[in-house]
């Protein structure tokens, strides 16, 4: 069983898929999956991404730089928003970010976010990377590095990795397991390569699965060969 997980969540489960905003029924799933990891002692940090408001690529008419920093106050806009939510259902959340300056953020200090996971918050790392041009993968795999993490779990549409993208190609074959070589070398698209470069480096496995079946998060975390597991 892992103790010690960065979770990353697309923006889109706060909305349900391929929608914008927040959806009641999306996040009180969200909640009672987070839930049932945080009862079994997990310490629990969060990365999110801001599908569901902003993506920096998609905003057209905006210089790059500009929309990545739209994208990334997205996402600590999903991190409050989760914060309050989580918090009304009994669930003890930190937001921790470097980009914004408000009462409800805190900022990343190594020493709190251990006394945080101590005293059974999950935090939430929120702005991505705090830089333009890059994702919340990329986050999400420098964040896990940081908490020293036992695995990051990319929680997503799909229930795994694939040969090709499974929403454009029927035919596309999952790999149960796959190195981190392999997943750059064959230029999988489910995390950028600056994620899995990063991962490699350090030697940090990824999982990724399908967030919309239930209890698979928690099914991952007691280690039962749910989706793909990436590792050296
Ligand atoms: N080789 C592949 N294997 C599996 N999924 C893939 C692959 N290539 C592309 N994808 C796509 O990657 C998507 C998952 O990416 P992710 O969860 O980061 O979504 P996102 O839309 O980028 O996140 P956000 O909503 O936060 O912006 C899947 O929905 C899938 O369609
Ligand atoms: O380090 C980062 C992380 C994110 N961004 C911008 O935010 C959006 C939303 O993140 P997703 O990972 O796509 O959900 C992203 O499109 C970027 O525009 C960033 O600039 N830097």
């Amino acid at each position: 069983m892992y103790k010690r997980i960065l979770l990353k969540l697309s923006g889109e489960v706060l909305s349900g898929e391929d929608k914008k905003g927040f959806d009641e029924n999306a996040l009180e799933y969200l909640a009672n999956e987070i839930k049932e990891v945080v009862k079994n002692g997990i310490k629990l940090g969060m990365v999110i991404g801001a599908g569901n408001l902003f993506r920096g690529r998609e905003l057209q008419n905006v210089t790059n730089s500009i929309g990545d920093h739209i994208g990334m106050l997205g996402t600590v806009i999903n991190a409050l928003y989760l914060k309050d939510y989580f918090e009304k259902k009994g669930i003890k959340t930190v937001v921790v970010s470097q980009i914004v300056n408000l009462p409800s953020v805190r900022i990343i200090h190594y020493d709190d976010i251990e006394l945080y996971f101590n005293a059974g918050y999950v935090v939430i790392f929120a702005g991505g990377t705090s830089n333009p041009f890059f994702t919340t993968d990329t986050a999400a795999a420098l964040r896990a590095v940081e908490m020293k993490a036992d695995v990051l779990i990319k929680a997503t549409k799909v229930d795994g990795i694939y040969d090709k993208d499974p929403k454009k190609f029927k035919n596309a074959k999952k790999y149960d397991k796959i190195t981190y070589d392999d997943a750059i070398n064959l230029g999988l698209k489910i995390m950028d390569t600056e994620a899995f470069s990063i991962c490699k480096r350090y030697k940090m496995p990824i999982i990724v699965l399908n967030f919309f079946k239930k209890r698979n998060l928690l099914n991952a975390i007691l280690d039962s060969g749910i989706g793909t597991f990436v590792k050296p």
